[in-house]
């Protein structure tokens, strides 16, 4: 085993699911004539379930029961599922399989750090499963992102320094959350949103096996 980690968030890095995301966000706002536009999605990006919702109601000044909060949240997420339930393979963003593969021929420890609790259902489905060694996901963490929790957990489970660590993420609060565990963010999407990253790029289809070694050579290695 190498001793450099690679961790992925799922969400917009490795499948194409922000957008369905966003959609059910949308229609569950507009649901209650709270209006909702893509910037606003960009700060729900890596956000759990439940600080999406709060967010969005803070937003249109909404204040509601517990059991209307709870009963949203299930409405949501069986929107999502029905969108996850169409997946498969080609929902895969470009590159992604192609560097899965070359960093398990390489022995790279491989992890996913998403906020998403439908996250081994989402790998399942487009059969990615196998190549992770570890996985922590919405299920396991306490602390949102920005919090480094759930990339601090899956450096751990691999067995690997944290500043030995790279994330590739696409939402501004998870660019936050690698470089507050003091890993090596790379950005996937916008250059404008992703500001703070170490590296941003397009998608992974854009990332060569040079800019790869660029990426791991930034990191200061003591074993
Ligand atoms: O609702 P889920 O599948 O548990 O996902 C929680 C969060 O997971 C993150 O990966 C997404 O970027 C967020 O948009 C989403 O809200
Ligand atoms: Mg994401």
């Amino acid at each position: 085993m190498q001793n450099k980690g690679i961790i992925f968030d799922l969400d917009g890095v490795i499948v194409d699911t922000a957008k369905y995301h966003f959609l059910a966000w949308k229609n569950l706002a507009e649901s209650l004539d709270i209006h909702f536009n893509k910037k606003q999605n960009e700060q729900l990006k890596g956000v759990s379930r439940v600080e999406s919702l709060k967010k969005i109601l803070s937003w249109g000044k909404k204040s509601i029961s517990e059991e209307r909060f709870e009963s949203l949240l299930h409405q949501k997420n069986k929107e999502y599922l029905g969108f996850v339930d169409q997946m498969d393979h080609s929902e895969i963003l470009p590159g992604v399989l192609k560097r899965l593969k070359i960093l398990k021929k390489e022995a790279y420890p491989i992890a996913l750090g998403s906020a998403s609790k439908n996250a081994k259902t989402i790998l399942e489905r487009v059969d990615l499963l196998s190549y992770f060694d570890a996985i922590v996901d919405g299920n396991e963490v306490s602390k949102a992102k920005p919090n480094p929790e759930v990339f601090i957990k899956a450096a751990n489970l691999l067995g690997v320094e944290y500043q030995n660590c790279v994330v590739f993420e696409d939402s501004i609060a998870g660019i936050d959350a690698a470089n507050n565990a003091n890993m090596v963010s790379v950005g996937i999407g916008d250059q404008e949103v992703l500001q703070k990253a170490n590296f941003i790029f397009k998608d992974f289809s854009q990332i060569t096996d040079a800019h790869f070694n660029e990426i791991l050579n930034t990191m200061k290695t003591t074993n």
